[in-house]
């Protein structure tokens, strides 16, 4: 049985994309992002109700950063590269972290615990496929298992882009889910009516779990789950692309999302810090987006433009 070490580093949000990339070089497989932003809506939402976050969780004020090592003679070395890595962070304090051994018998499952049902918009709802629910006003309802990728309905930046695709799926669309991790978007949209839709992730096992989502959801005849970077894997024009990533991201995508968004289509543009905000609008506005409506929840924001004509 492996032993693993986690390892959380407490961290303002400036830092998490800093600290995720130093877990990331140290070799760890992901990264799980707590963030109280996220937490303080929950409790607010009707449908969280039943949510229950351990109290060390709630009293906290910064977002930590988590990642899992296993033990092993490199692991001291890892450490110490990570004390090192962290002390050098632009930030206005040097983030600790804690360590704690888990058995992988308790971390394989041990995340299952914090996925509930959520509803999501006036007409979507999310249920891991090993939860109950029964869902109220003829809610379409997603199944998903998350597995080791991002996207299960529960963080602010995915509820936003599926409350904007809500609003703009009227059947009949083609789109483009760049950063698909589970597959939730693209899912959302072929529910919605979309005729297809191409998801595409650079991470393999994010595209493994999108492909047996697809199917559990039964759109695998409108949706493909393509291993790709950006829209590379793209060929065809569409009429919606959704990028859910982060700012620096959708700063370079911009550009290139010309190439296949037909004149008067929509960008979905998430996972935006909120500092970062107003850096994204005037490049999508350089490029030739305009700005339909912004969307704000905690630290993030999200951004429906349509590309004028
Ligand atoms: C924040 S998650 C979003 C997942 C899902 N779309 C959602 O809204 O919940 C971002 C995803 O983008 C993927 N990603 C990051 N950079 C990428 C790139 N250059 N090209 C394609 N996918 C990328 C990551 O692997 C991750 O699965």
């Amino acid at each position: 049985m492996t032993i693993w070490l986690e390892i959380s580093v407490q961290v303002p949000h400036e830092g998490i994309e800093m600290v995720s990339y130093i877990f990331d070089e140290l070799g760890a497989g992901g990264v799980v992002i707590e963030d109280p932003a996220l937490i303080s809506r929950g409790i607010e939402a009707d449908i969280w109700d039943h949510y229950e976050f351990p109290p060390e969780v709630l009293n906290r004020t910064l977002p930590i950063v988590k990642a899992y090592l296993p033990e092993g003679p490199e692991l001291e070395d890892k450490l110490v590269r990570l004390q090192e890595r962290l002390s050098g962070l632009p930030l206005e304090s040097i983030p600790s972290f804690e360590t704690n051994p888990v058995v992988e018998e308790d971390w394989a499952t041990a995340w299952m615990a914090y996925y509930k049902p959520v509803e999501i918009g006036s007409r979507l709802a999310v249920k891991p496929s090993w939860e109950e629910y029964t869902p109220r006003d003829n809610r379409i309802v997603l199944e998903l298992d998350p597995g080791m990728a991002f996207g299960c309905g529960n963080h602010p930046t995915t509820t936003m882009c599926m409350e904007f695709l809500e609003g703009i799926i009227k059947g009949g669309e083609l789109v483009a889910d760049v950063g698909t991790g589970t597959g939730i978007l693209a899912i959302t949209s072929a529910k919605l009516g979309a005729d297809r839709v191409l998801a595409v992730d650079l991470d393999s096992v994010a595209v493994k779990v999108a492909k047996e989502n697809v199917q559990l959801n039964q759109v695998a005849d409108r949706v493909t789950v393509l291993e790709g970077n950006l829209l590379d894997r793209a060929t065809e024009t569409v009429d919606i692309v959704i990028a859910n990533i982060i700012a620096s991201v959708i700063i370079v995508l911009a550009p290139d999302v010309l190439r296949i968004l037909k004149p008067g289509g929509y960008l979905i543009a998430s996972g935006i810090i909120r500092f970062r905000a107003e850096e994204v609008k005037e490049k999508l506005e350089q490029t030739g987006f305009r700005i339909v409506e912004k969307k704000e929840d905690g630290e993030w924001v999200s951004y429906l433009s349509v590309l004028e004509g």
